[in-house]
């Protein structure tokens, strides 16, 4: 709830054009997200497509709430849909298509002009969107953290040897396998309701899941411990919201853009970055987490086999306003390690 407090309104700011041109000529991500060209007499309307689970449709009301009282004349709404990843649930996502298949439905609802915008995970998100969508604003991040989710069990370190830990994430399949070897792990699909639901039904010893949604929903009660950056570094945009739309409409961009987060911005762009640098080859195991740290940012990225044998990782720290160069300097010093043995060991795996 913290993450979707009412946004304050400081006054609306007149900025000058040319400055507003160049916040809507910037080419991803708005890197103005203060004084932007607020119109609230706004009166039109919007409609925000949505995946149908609980999560996303937390999100996307999050993401309504805040346009709502941002321009109190206007209308907007949700229009929830099914994605195919909502339908296939037996098989592990990245050998059906991978993050694609969240977002496709949704897209095509904006480009059939039933909707205005799209709310995603960002994590859900691919790393090259199709020409005809950008990034409009990437809103400030939740809790990134993985969280370990048990009802017998206080932590990894405390599971037998055998037991079955579920997670159909090959970073945290690669992260548990490298650092605890005799736990089993089993692949689990499904929103977040069916995973929990799964693992009361004693499917599994214990669940790993991402602390931002468990909290989104108020199940905060059900993480029995958070996974520090140091043992499970977070997957690239982890815990943030993005809004997506048609490219080519600055006045919807404009009216979005104060719900933009430049630190959280700004830090997935590094994360992001690291993932197109790899991107393309296949699927593999890939970490990526960065932090504002005054006017800098500071980013980890790991790369894996899926069997955790081998692990490479890099942490660099960069000017904040150029996330982008940090995302390359961190990707090239894992390719520079151990990186090209793990993509060929991939390669054989496909
Ligand atoms: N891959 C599914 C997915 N996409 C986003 C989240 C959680 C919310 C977030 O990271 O913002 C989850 C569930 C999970 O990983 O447990």
């Amino acid at each position: 709830m913290r993450i979707c407090a009412p946004f304050k309104r400081e006054g609306h700011r007149r900025v000058r054009r040319g400055l507003v041109k160049l916040v809507l000529e910037s080419p991803l991500l708005f890197h103005a997200d203060k004084g932007t060209n607020l119109d609230p007499s706004f009166s039109g309307k919007l409609i925000i497509a949505s995946r149908e689970s609980r999560l996303a449709m937390w999100q996307a009301e999050c993401v309504r709430a805040r346009l709502s009282e941002l321009y109190p004349q206007g209308s907007v709404e949700i229009l929830g849909m099914t994605t195919r990843g909502d339908q296939i649930l037996d098989r592990t996502l990245s050998k059906v298509g991978g993050k694609g298949l969240f977002v496709k439905e949704l897209e095509i609802a904006m480009l059939e002009g039933r909707a205005d915008l799209a709310v995603h995970s960002l994590k859900d998100v691919p790393m090259e969107l199709p020409p005809e969508f950008e990034l409009a604003a990437v809103l400030e991040r939740e809790d990134a953290r993985d969280a370990f989710v048990s009802n017998d069990y206080d932590s990894l370190e405390a599971l037998p040897e055998g037991a079955i830990v579920g997670t159909s994430s090959l970073r945290r399949q690669a992260l548990i396998a490298s650092r605890f070897p005799h736990l089993v792990i089993k692949p689990l699909r499904g929103n977040l309701d069916t995973r929990l639901g799964k693992l009361d039904r004693g499917e599994y010893a214990a669940i790993i899941l991402a602390a931002a949604g468990l909290k989104r929903l108020g199940m905060e009660s059900r993480i029995r411990r958070f996974l520090s950056a140091e043992q499970s570094l977070p997957a690239p945009g982890q815990g943030a919201m993005a809004i997506e739309i048609p490219a080519g409409r600055p006045e919807l961009r404009a009216l979005l853009a104060p719900l933009n987060h430049q630190d959280t911005a700004r830090a997935v762009e590094a994360e992001r970055m690291v993932s197109r640098v790899f991107g393309g080859s296949c699927q593999i195991p890939l970490a990526a987490y960065a932090v504002p740290d005054g006017e800098a940012l500071r980013m980890r990225a790991m790369v894996a086999t899926p069997d955790g044998k081998r692990i490479a990782s890099a942490e660099a720290i960069g000017p904040a306003d150029t996330p982008e160069a940090l995302g390359r300097q961190v990707a090239h010093a894992l390719e520079a390690q151990d990186a090209a043995a793990i993509l060929a060991a991939c390669r054989t795996d496909a």
